[in-house]
């Protein structure tokens, strides 16, 4: 089956993300390599609401591929979450004439866009954007590849003056309710513990590994938190450890949305870039209410039922991988 498509809308919503801006630039000059024209929908869902829609072209993308942020700009819209606010997004859109949709964000961007097309059969494709990597059916979504990269290079800096001073550091990650960044990174880094929602193993066997340490000679370290956990941000996780060992001073660092920004690495452009070119292509074929991404590299197509609900599992080998390397 094949869809004509003469004119097709793009959003960013949600976290923003590092390489949205390449999937944009993707998504617009494969509409123009088809002979599609594309719309750019400024501010997500807020700017369908809005109105907001422009005419795009292969040079309103130029120069953007290195550039993080979104150049649509993104938002989180409350009025999209009503009936009535996604009736006026859908009158906006029959104005514009628009046929179709890439919706480029992260699961809350995908249910939106679900029942964007359930209640006014819109044909919508979605793009994995968001530094969490928290989306079933791709391996990486576009910004993880970057944030990781930001957070070894501040805690490498952290590192230093841990080391210099003897000291107990935890540091807190992004990734809403997942540890992959923490995971990750902490590796990355060399953290001397990583705690994240899906392996939580307790204020007990951080008390045990940090008494290890001391026992080995280590004369400081870093803990590397995921924001998220049942435990508490860094901050609760450090209170609670100093009551229990009050010997320790230990400094606390929320990384925070320094993780959201920065230039995307080659790795983010690169995957932006193929999964821009494959929403064009999954539209045209005649699909909807999936998601691109990419399974051993490998462009995969998932339903956005799926890629909302599934979680990919935190991998085993990783985590024996962190205990193994840091002691
Ligand atoms: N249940 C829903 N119904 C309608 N729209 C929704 C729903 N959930 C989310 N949306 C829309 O999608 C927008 C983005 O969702 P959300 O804030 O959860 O971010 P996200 O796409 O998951 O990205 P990230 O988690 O990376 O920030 C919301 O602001 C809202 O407009
Ligand atoms: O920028 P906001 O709206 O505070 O959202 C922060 C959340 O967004 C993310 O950066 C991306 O989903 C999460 O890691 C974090 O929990
Ligand atoms: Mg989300």
């Amino acid at each position: 089956m094949t869809r004509e498509i003469r004119r097709l809308g793009v959003l960013t919503s949600g976290g923003d993300a590092p390489g949205m801006n390449a999937a944009i630039r993707a998504v617009v000059r494969a509409c123009v390599h088809h002979g599609i024209k594309p719309y750019g929908i400024r501010e997500g869902y807020k700017g369908l609401i809005d109105g907001q829609i422009e005419p795009m072209n292969a040079r309103s993308v130029a120069n953007i591929i290195n550039q993080g942020g979104t150049l649509l700009k993104s938002a989180r819209s409350q009025a999209f979450r009503t009936p009535e606010g996604r009736q006026t997004a859908f009158e906006n859109f029959r104005s514009a004439d628009l046929d179709a949709l890439v919706v480029i964000g992260g699961d809350g961007s995908f249910t939106g866009a679900t029942l964007f097309e359930k209640e006014f059969g819109i044909p919508v494709v979605g793009i994995p954007g968001t530094i969490d990597n928290d989306i079933f059916g791709t391996d990486y979504t576009i910004g993880y590849d970057t944030a990781l990269n930001t957070v070894i290079e501040a805690v490498d800096k952290i590192r230093d003056t841990a080391t210099s001073h003897n000291r107990l550091f935890f540091v807190e990650v992004m990734g809403r309710d997942a540890g992959f960044i923490a995971l990750n990174s902490g590796i990355g880094c060399g953290a001397e513990e990583i705690l994240i929602p899906e392996a939580d193993r307790g204020i007990d066997h951080l008390i045990k590994s940090l008494e290890r340490s001391d026992r080995t000679g280590k004369t400081s370290s870093i803990v590397l938190v995921a924001e998220g956990g049942k435990d508490g941000g860094a901050f609760e996780i450090a209170k609670t450890l100093e009551a229990k060992l009050p010997d320790y001073e230990a400094r606390v660092t929320v990384l925070g949305h320094i993780q959201r920004g920065g230039r995307p690495s080659c790795f983010d452009r690169v995957l932006a870039s193929r999964l821009g070119v494959a929403a064009v292509k999954t539209l045209m074929a005649g699909n909807s209410c999936v998601m691109v991404g990419v399974r051993n590299n490998a462009v995969a197509l998932t339903p956005f039922a799926e890629a909302i609900s599934k979680h990919n599992a935190i991998d085993d080998e990783l985590l024996e991988v962190a205990d193994i390397v840091s002691i």
